[in-house]
């Protein structure tokens, strides 16, 4: 279970602390010019002192008494002006930016792992990252010669050879294109690329004609051979086939384990979803729903997968965003300011959790609605999560009940599944089910619903298998509601299962 992601709240939070740095730069600059406006008023000041006491006592430095009084007078001009030049008061008003700064850079480098990665999982080749682009959509906006240059250097510093060439490649074009900007140095560029060609010792010419294959042994196998072949063909190759080179290194890096779960994410459709696509009105014999019914959807009959659609209201969804916003600011007061705990607090930052109070507060008929459309008691449960997913943010597939052993004594396990979409996120960021071969859309207001255990016996339910798929644009919010066995209505007994 991984989450790694820039995060959309951090971010915004950095774009607000610009607001912060121009408040400082504009206390630095008002201090400065104080300063400077008093020791120019003052320089002129003793200028025109000592030009008067020039003319108007000729001969004063025969008179032993009137040069002490000189002496003392520049003595004290020497120091005033001193002080005038050392004030430190400017500068202070600048310890804070320095701060920041870390910060940023920071963002920065969680930009380019999460670049690197959607790159990897979606096979998007660098030039199509570099232009914005992924099978048809615009996901972002034209990357210049200094981004993908930044990327080739991010690359090298992974010692992610395939990630230099092609980034190198790429900002070379751009490079050209772009009227030769100074941010590149062509130089590094020739270097990056020979050396990371010479490392990788493909012949790139070659490696296009591996492609469709669907055996992993052969492909490494066509790798070996050409191994130690090192050739300049590389600028060549990015121009013709890119995507073919990518996927086939990829697939030597990688294994072909994660398959079904990309390929769900890659191409968003759900192969099965048509054979047993059912629709209706659910009232789940309440006299009240009678007037408002739920909107069913199955999408998965073994086990049952539910979709309920406009379950969660407007009002709520923006209550819930404002309570979780709240805790975030809390859980990023906590960490200290250490370059190393910075990824570590963006993370955890994504996740929070509403507390008894607000529970009890505001989701009191949330909780009573879920009762209605589950058929189970929200008694026992666990505290509302809520997870933000930013640029590159995924899921990796897992199961959600606790392994065993790791159960709650008192409550058991994570019988049943309530997942509420607080956002729209078009073409990405499903929750797919790769055993099943099934995704859900990332719908507001809907929930997603399954029970994670076998109803029969408790155990664990295999096929539940599920994960978020990488945000390529926008960010996601969700929250999650899971129930427990204890206080159900099971035809097994839990506790001795
Ligand atoms: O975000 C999603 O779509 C899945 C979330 C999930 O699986 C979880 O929170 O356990
Ligand atoms: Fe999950």
């Amino acid at each position: 279970e991984q989450r790694l992601h820039t995060s959309q709240i951090s971010l915004t939070k950095l774009y607000d602390l610009q607001n912060e740095h121009f408040n400082a730069l504009n206390k630095y600059l008002e201090l400065e010019i104080k300063r400077l406006d008093e020791l120019k008023d003052y320089v002129a000041a003793v200028y025109e002192w000592r030009a008067d006491h020039k003319n108007t006592n000729k001969g004063f430095l025969d008179n032993h008494l009137d040069i002490t009084k000189v002496m003392k007078q520049m003595h004290h001009h020497f120091f005033k002006t001193k002080n005038l030049i050392k004030n430190k008061q400017s500068i202070a008003a600048l310890s804070e930016i320095d701060e920041h700064k870390d910060l940023s850079g920071n963002h920065i480098l969680l930009a380019h792992r999460a670049i690197k990665r959607l790159q990897q999982f979606y096979v998007i080749p660098a030039s199509d990252m570099s232009a914005g682009r992924f099978n048809d959509r615009i996901i972002g906006d034209r990357m210049d010669a200094c981004d993908c240059y930044a990327m080739a250097k991010y690359c090298s510093e992974e010692n992610d050879m395939y990630g230099v060439i092609e980034w190198a490649v790429e900002s070379y074009n751009k490079w050209e294109s772009d009227g030769r900007p100074e941010c590149v140095d062509p130089e590094l560029l020739n270097f990056y690329i020979v050396s990371s060609s010479v490392y990788t010792g493909f012949d790139f010419s070659n490696l296009i004609h591996i492609n469709g294959s669907i055996n992993l042994q052969e492909d490494i196998d066509k790798f070996s051979r050409y191994y130690h072949l090192i050739k300049n063909e590389l600028i060549e190759l990015e121009k013709e086939n890119a995507l073919n080179t990518f996927e086939v290194y990829y697939r030597l890096q990688k294994g072909i384990n994660q398959d079904n779960f990309r390929n769900l994410c890659k191409h968003g459709v759900s192969q099965t979803i048509d054979n047993y696509l059912k629709c209706r009105y659910q009232t789940k014999d309440s006299f009240y729903r009678i007037l408002m019914p739920f909107k069913e959807e199955d999408i998965n009959s073994e086990p049952l997968i539910k979709i309920y659609h406009d379950v969660l209201y407007e009002n709520e969804i923006s209550k819930i965003k404002t309570l979780a916003l709240e805790n975030m600011i809390d859980a990023k007061i906590q960490s200290s300011i250490n370059a190393s705990t910075i990824e570590e607090r963006s993370r955890s930052g994504q996740v929070c959790w509403i507390n008894n109070n607000d529970e009890v507060k505001y989701f009191d008929s949330l909780n009573t609605r879920i009762e209605t459309f589950t058929g189970f008691t929200t008694k026992t449960a666990e505290k509302y999560q809520i997870v933000n997913y930013g640029l590159g943010g995924h899921y990796l597939p897992h199961y959600d009940p606790f392994p065993k052993g790791a159960e709650s004594k008192m409550f058991g396990n994570r019988l049943v599944t309530v997942l509420f979409y607080l956002t729209d996120v078009e073409n990405d960021g499903y929750t797919s089910f790769p055993l099943l071969n099934i995704i859900a859309p990332t719908e507001k207001g809907a929930a997603l619903v399954w029970n994670n255990l076998d109803m029969s016996n408790g155990k664990l339910d295999e096929k539940t298998l599920h994960g978020s798929c990488p945000l390529l644009k926008g960010n996601k919010w969700i929250m999650t509601k899971w129930l427990y066995e204890e206080g159900q209505n099971l035809p097994y007994d839990w506790k001795n299962k």
